[in-house]
């Protein structure tokens, strides 16, 4: 059978399947394994498959649990078709109907069935661990994925970001060398799809076997790889104890010999304003909510307080229970605040804690093996949550922590992102003897300390603890994003807990430069590479706010001769944190991510942050520009608009640093950013190389896209025992317009460029690249805005805010 459309075969299949289910509906249920993933999306259903038996043993009756089921396993990027794909199969096996009774008669002796079972049972734990990583991929923090999801839609992005790129784009260089890509001959799919011999496919499935064996013994390391991404972050301590530092600054605040041993190994002398002004209060049992600019310390102001705490009581090892749970709202974060407390905690005389990383993407087991012995938990949400709520009797254990930290709160706690989190809360909070309908009962006393930090809080929220808003509901209490309403949520142990603003007249760091360059939308690529020539070798972190622009973007550059790396939610984490590896440990590389970079990270030597696209509110321009000029550093932070955006970033902007003067007392100016000017003739001398560029990356996402696209076809279409023909199912596609049509028109030519092609374009490129640009004798004199050409061409550079351009290789003839 060789049908030409195949979802309408797959339409009528799924009906099929229904209609079968529907027939046998009560008698093909069967209890569900135990592996089963604990938010399941798929629906389990289980086709009937009449056997045709060809041996002549003799036919024997068997029970429903006897049946070895298998289940089907399921493309990976494939839509559920309502739960078509997770289907169960069973072959070899007659449903005989006698009258109202169904029975299952079958040839195969117990001892096949037997094996077949065990087989069955390995393929569901390795459909489960898919599972979780394909969840994984898909990022069960959610936080990071659910923004990145809205805003493919808005954004505009050239062809290759509207939305269904998503589906393909350049994963070969997430998840392994970000080089390599581009330096791969071009996929192999351009040959005509042709059918496939028995051995040709099993060689395939043996491949992918080694494939996936490969990809599973790797996730063994995931836990190292996690660590060693912040490695250089965590300030290492020194072995040799003559480096250490005097740190009677800190001894106001209370610390015990231990912990400022640590410090001075650290070198950190004394402690930041939010440190000085939180740890005591923490020290004193209080519940407090910091807020201090980004860098600035937060994290050891929580970690410091639950290392004494740890120090003065440390757990009983029998009734093991951690001291401290932390909730991150991004993995890369969790693993950081992780290494941090390592680094304070290591090298010191006395035993350090143990610490458990709760993040999704790793292995789930290993993390609940940690966690039964951990002192200290760091995790998101998801997946705390889900092993929380397992029955593997934590719960009881997390309900005695001492300290709740909730960091990155108005991240954690908006709109949207608070499911998991509320759910931790309620659980944490419940009181098991009491009768939850019983409304007079009275309410679980808290004893636990909160803690709750960012860099940024809601106005409307300090104002009010300050007691200064608005008294009772109000706005404040109906807008659901208020953080007094989800405040409200974390049950904190006393009324008033105590508010500590470290920098009430600035969120923003000290060092930090901005500044945006405005040019015309289709323009941005080419002015992002021009300004990263501005910043030679500097480590620079660019944001876009989508999965596609990133795999867009990462190719664009890195076919520039630029080390880009892309770090994005859709990414399996261990190329998360490979990327992040890799972004510290490089000078001058660049890493292009979406906002999961946005909030805590801190790497050390960021000079530049680049806002390709625009951040969609205040706070997220503030969290962005937060991963420079941090610790007392400098840095800057370029916005990118169109002249359509130039008037919106000026009021967000403003807004951001109106916020700083709105101390009482303080005269209300608003902040103009300045613009940048860069030479439009050094653009339009770069202007060929980037157009190439471009060209090679959107076609090499084109085609992988493509090679995708036909990978699940052809998997779905073998699994429905008929064959597929791409060509066949592109001429019926042909003709049928609708939206998107005129970017896959732009897709399918990118798509179509030859491996003779694609070869040329390369050359071109490199020969491009390996020239000096050459900016001409008459136009040396030209004045040039906010650039002095001539100070670029000695290689002098201008320029207190672009950086030199010594990688420009300017002629002057
Ligand atoms: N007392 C100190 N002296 C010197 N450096 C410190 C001190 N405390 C922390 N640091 C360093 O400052 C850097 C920033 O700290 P941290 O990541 O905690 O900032 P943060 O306030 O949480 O920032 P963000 O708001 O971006 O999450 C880290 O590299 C940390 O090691």
């Amino acid at each position: 059978m060789s049908p030409k459309n195949l979802p309408a075969l797959l339409e009528a299949q799924t009906k099929h399947a229904r209609d079968v289910i529907a027939r046998t509906t009560s008698v093909m249920k069967r209890p569900r394994s135990s592996q089963k993933p604990a938010h399941p999306t798929h629906k389990r259903q289980k086709l009937e498959k009449p056997s045709v038996s060809k041996n002549a043993a003799p036919r024997r009756k068997i029970g429903l649990n006897d049946l070895s089921w298998k289940a089907v396993s399921m493309p990976d990027r494939l839509e559920d078709f309502e739960g078509f794909y997770g289907l169960e199969e069973i072959d070899d096996v007659d449903v005989v109907k006698d009258g109202a009774t169904l029975s299952f008669e079958t040839r195969k002796t117990e001892e096949q069935m037997e094996k077949e079972k065990e087989e069955g049972r390995k393929r569901e734990e390795e459909l489960a661990r898919e599972f979780e990583e394909m969840k994984d991929r898909q990022g069960d923090v959610d936080l990071d994925v659910q923004e990145e999801e809205e805003a493919e839609e808005s954004e505009w992005e050239g062809f290759g970001d509207s939305g269904g790129e998503e589906e393909g784009g350049a994963n070969a260089q997430e998840n392994g060398d970000a080089k390599d890509a581009d330096e791969d001959e071009e996929p192999k799919e351009e040959a005509k799809p042709k059918k496939k011999t028995k051995a040709e496919k099993k060689a395939e499935r043996q491949e992918a076997k080694a494939k996936k064996d490969k990809a599973q013994h790797e996730s063994r390391d995931e836990q190292t790889i996690g660590n060693g991404a912040f490695d250089l972050l965590a300030n290492a301590p020194s072995d040799d104890g003559e480096d250490d530092v005097d740190v009677s600054a800190w001894e106001d605040i209370g610390l015990s010999k231990h912990t400022l041993a640590s410090l001075s190994k650290l070198k950190f002398s004394q402690p930041t304003t939010i440190q000085s002004l939180a740890i005591p209060e923490v020290l004193a049992g209080r519940d407090v909510i910091g807020k201090a600019s980004t860098g600035s310390g937060k994290t050891l102001a929580f970690g410091i307080p639950i290392l004494e705490s740890y120090l003065t009581s440390p757990p009983d090892s029998k009734q093991h229970t951690p001291v401290a749970l932390i909730i991150s709202p991004t993995r890369e974060l969790a693993h950081q605040i992780s290494a941090h407390l390592t680094a304070l905690c290591s090298d010191g005389d006395f035993k350090a804690p143990s610490i458990a990383t709760v993040t999704g993407g790793l292995a789930v087991q290993k993390q609940r093996r940690q966690l039964e012995k951990a002192d200290i938990v760091v995790g998101t949400p998801g997946r705390l949550w889900e092993v929380i709520s397992s029955g593997q009797g934590l719960l009881a254990s997390f309900k005695k922590i001492r300290f709740l930290v909730v960091d990155e709160a108005d991240r954690l706690l908006s709109q949207g992102s608070y499911k998991e989190l509320g759910e931790i809360l309620k659980i944490l909070d419940r009181d098991d003897e009491t009768d939850e309908t019983d409304e007079h009962a009275p309410a679980t006393e808290i004893q636990r300390q909160t803690l709750v930090f960012s860099a940024t809080f809601h106005k409307g929220l300090q104002q009010k603890l300050a007691g200064k808003g608005p008294k009772g509901g109000g706005d404040l209490m109906n807008k659901q994003e208020s953080m007094e309403y989800l405040l409200k949520k974390l049950n904190f142990k006393e009324e008033k807990p105590k508010f500590i603003d470290a920098n009430p007249t600035s969120q923003m760091a000290t060092g930090l430069k901005e500044g945006l360059i405005e040019c015309a939308g289709t323009e941005k690529d080419l002015y992002l590479y021009t300004l990263l020539l501005y910043h030679p070798k500097k480590r620079a972190l660019i944001f876009t706010n989508s999965v596609s622009a990133v795999r867009r973007v990462t190719p664009f550059l890195q076919n520039l001769d630029l080390p880009a790396l892309p770090l994005h939610s859709g990414m399996a984490q261990k190329a998360r944190l490979r990327s992040i590896e890799r972004f510290t440990q490089r000078p001058g590389s660049i890493l292009v991510a979406t906002d999961v970079a946005a909030r805590g990270l801190d790497i050390p030597g960021v000079e530049l942050i680049v806002h390709y696209h625009l951040p969609r509110a205040a706070d997220t321009y503030v969290h962005r520009s937060g991963r420079t000029a941090r610790a007392d550093a400098s840095g800057s932070s370029i916005l990118i608009c169109a002249p359509e955006e130039v008037a919106g970033v000026r009021r967000l902007v403003a807004k951001v640093h109106s916020r700083n003067e709105a101390a009482p007392g303080k005269k209300k100016s608003s902040y103009f950013i300045r613009t940048l000017d860069i030479d439009r003739r050094i653009v339009s001398r770069l202007k060929p190389r980037a157009v190439l560029s471009k060209r090679l990356s959107d076609a090499t996402i084109a085609k992988e896209k493509k090679h995708s696209e036909d990978d699940w076809m052809r998997e779905a279409a073998e699994e429905l025992g008929v064959d597929y023909d791409s060509e066949s199912f592109d001429q019926e596609a042909k003709g049928r317009k609708g939206r998107g049509s005129g970017r896959k028109k732009k897709e399918k030519e990118a798509r179509q460029l030859t491996k003779g092609e694609m070869g040329a374009l390369r050359a071109e490129l490199k020969g491009l690249l390996g020239q000096r640009v050459n900016v001409g004798v008459s136009e040396r004199y030209l004045t040039s805005g906010g650039i002095d050409v001539e100070a670029l061409m000695r290689g002098e550079g201008n320029l207190e805010f672009l950086g030199d351009a010594g990688a420009l290789g300017f002629d002057d003839d």
